[in-house]
């Protein structure tokens, strides 16, 4: 029977939020942000073992207050992670054990708390399906393309999605996705995009607004606004 392991990225340094310390660790309503996002996955009966990356100086301190704090019994090791997201994930990816091909490895953002059971069941089902799948929402604005300060296309808004995380995928496809991306220098801003450079097909899941990327400090006014009305 295929497994499934989640791998947290969860080694930026936050320079967009700007608080002088990692925003993976920023408290909401008490609890810090990548705890919040990693008991998800340890609720999610889907799941069966959970990696996080970390900054490889931060590892004593992710495993002390948030593994052993929040007693998260799935989480298998904490990896060193690399200069960029991509790096990461691809440190997370080679440090998975005892994996076999048709596993499904479900990758997530450490500072998207607000995933739910139920975005990480239908991603995983998809995957099994597709091999591949990303959580994503419609666009609700116009996008304009601008170069040197002037818009040069509106593409049609129906057509775009904003890509989140979790996406899932089958453990070899994305492995030669990364290997591929790797020996080529390629640098993606997700996961999918190293398959879609290969042609691969990558299904859409319904993710929800709310879902966000704890990026910049109006995402935490907005995270603790979400906190307020799920109580
Ligand atoms: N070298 C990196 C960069 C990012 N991430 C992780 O990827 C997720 C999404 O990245 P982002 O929001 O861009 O985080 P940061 O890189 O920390 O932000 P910034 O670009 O503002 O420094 C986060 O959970 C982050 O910790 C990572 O594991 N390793
Ligand atoms: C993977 C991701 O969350 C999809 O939206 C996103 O691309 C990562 O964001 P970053 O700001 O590029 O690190």
């Amino acid at each position: 029977m295929a497994r499934t392991f989640a791998l947290i990225p969860a080694a930026g340094m936050g320079k967009r939020m700007g608080a002088g310390s990692n925003k993976q660790y920023l408290m909401l309503d008490g609890m810090p942000i990548l705890a919040r996002t990693v008991q998800t996955f340890e609720e999610a009966d889907c799941i069966d073992a959970i990696y996080l990356v970390s900054p490889e100086q931060e590892i004593p301190f992710c495993r002390s207050e948030v593994v052993e704090r929040y007693g998260f019994t799935k989480v298998r090791a904490i990896v060193p992670g690399g200069s960029e997201r991509q790096h990461s994930v691809y440190n997370g990816l080679r440090a998975l054990e005892d994996i076999e091909p048709d596993d499904l490895v479900l990758i997530h953002d450490g500072v998207r708390p607000f995933v739910s059971v139920r975005m990480l069941e239908e991603a995983c089902a998809a995957a099994r399906e597709a091999g591949a799948s990303v959580v994503a929402v419609p666009v609700k604005d116009t996008v304009k393309v601008v170069r040197e300060g002037v818009i040069t296309e509106t593409p049609p808004r129906e057509t775009l999605w904003l890509a989140q995380t979790p996406q899932a995928f089958r453990y070899d496809l994305i492995r030669a996705a990364h290997d591929e991306a790797a020996a080529a220098g390629f640098l993606g801003t997700d996961d999918a995009s190293l398959m879609e450079r290969q042609g691969k097909p990558v299904r859409v899941v319904p993710g929800d607004y709310r879902n966000i990327k704890i990026t910049t400090p109006e995402d935490m006014i907005l995270a603790e606004a979400f906190l307020k009305e799920m109580k």
